[in-house]
């Protein structure tokens, strides 16, 4: 049995990923994803500069996921470019490079250093922050995604992906499909956390995050349909050259099953690794393993977006 899968011309052992943002803003966190059962890691999404981000509490963990609003805290993209550039590829692994500018220009000015660079990887390209104050998620504006892979594409020759935030209307899933099939993307990937959640402690009468009064991105149970909806509406309007990475609510074998059967070749781990730590691949590879064995499935292709309907 093969968790083995393939996005452009990037080989994975295995499907599995972090989420970027979770435990993944150092050398040394990223180190450890290398060293687990994963199939490589993704690094926190980085911006020009180093960020400090927004204040505490800023992420709260419930028994349903968590709700965060980092404010995107970390240590400037030379930080991770090295990083990517020293160990894309090594011992099979690879290493997605996620930045995330606070504008067009920036998104811009990071691909071209990226473009010049000697990292030979995949980049993600994230367009769907929801927590920098007075900004909306970029992926909601399709006329400005529009923009910067126009422009991105006018000088990045290295495959591209993007984060995508989650949609939730049949006529954002045409809108943002109809922008993508245009250009030469080599991946979605889906879901970010559903933007501006509350949670409300009734004990302290309070909200639980500082930031925005207490408004942040939701992850875990929380999302997992949404994040299937997403797999499951983009894999079918998407041309086929446009690989589907699915990420959401993702905490057993199961879960894995349920996003691969919607369509996605890969997928990423967040809030469930963000509470149990580097063992969860393991874990969660052997689960998989357990699934596609009772049901007689060799390969990840054997039942990749073979979801039934009812007729
Ligand atoms: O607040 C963050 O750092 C953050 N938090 C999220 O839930 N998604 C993102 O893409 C980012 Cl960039």
């Amino acid at each position: 049995i093969s968790l083995a899968s393939q996005i452009g011309d990037y080989q994975f052992d295995n499907l599995l990923l972090n989420a970027a943002g979770v435990r993944c803003a150092s050398t040394d966190e990223l180190d450890k994803i290398l060293d687990s059962d994963a199939g490589g890691c993704v690094t926190k999404s980085a911006t020009p500069e180093p960020r400090k981000g927004n204040e505490s509490p800023r992420m709260k963990a419930t028994s349903m996921g968590c709700i965060n609003s980092m404010g995107l805290p970390n240590h400037g993209l030379d930080y991770y470019l090295k990083f990517a550039e020293t160990n894309q590829g090594k011992s099979g692994k690879q290493v997605v490079l996620s930045v995330a500018g606070l504008s067009i220009k920036q998104n811009i000015e990071m691909l071209k250093k990226i473009q010049e660079s000697s990292f030979a990887g995949l980049t993600e390209l994230n367009l769907s922050c929801p927590n920098i104050a007075g900004k909306s998620q970029v992926g909601y504006d399709f006329e400005a995604v529009r923009d910067v892979l126009t422009s991105a594409f006018s000088f990045f020759k290295k495959p591209l992906g993007l984060k995508l935030p989650p949609y939730f209307d049949f006529n954002q899933f045409d809108g943002i499909a109809e922008v993508l099939n245009d250009f030469p993307v080599t991946y979605i990937n889906s879901i970010n956390s559903i933007g501006n959640g509350l949670v409300v402690d009734p004990d302290t009468e309070s909200v639980v995050i500082k930031p925005k009064g207490g408004f942040g991105g939701l992850g875990g149970d929380y999302v997992k349909p949404t994040a299937l909806a997403n797999v499951r509406a983009l894999r079918l309007r998407l041309k086929p050259e446009i690989s589907i990475i699915g990420t959401g609510g993702i905490k057993s074998g199961k879960d894995v099953f349920e996003h691969v059967l919607c369509g996605a070749s890969l997928v990423q781990i967040g809030t469930a690794f963000g509470f149990d730590g580097t063992p969860i691949f393991e874990r969660i590879s052997k689960e998989l393993k357990e699934i596609m064995a009772e049901k007689g499935y060799h390969t990840l292709a054997d039942f990749r977006g073979k979801l039934k309907t009812i007729d």
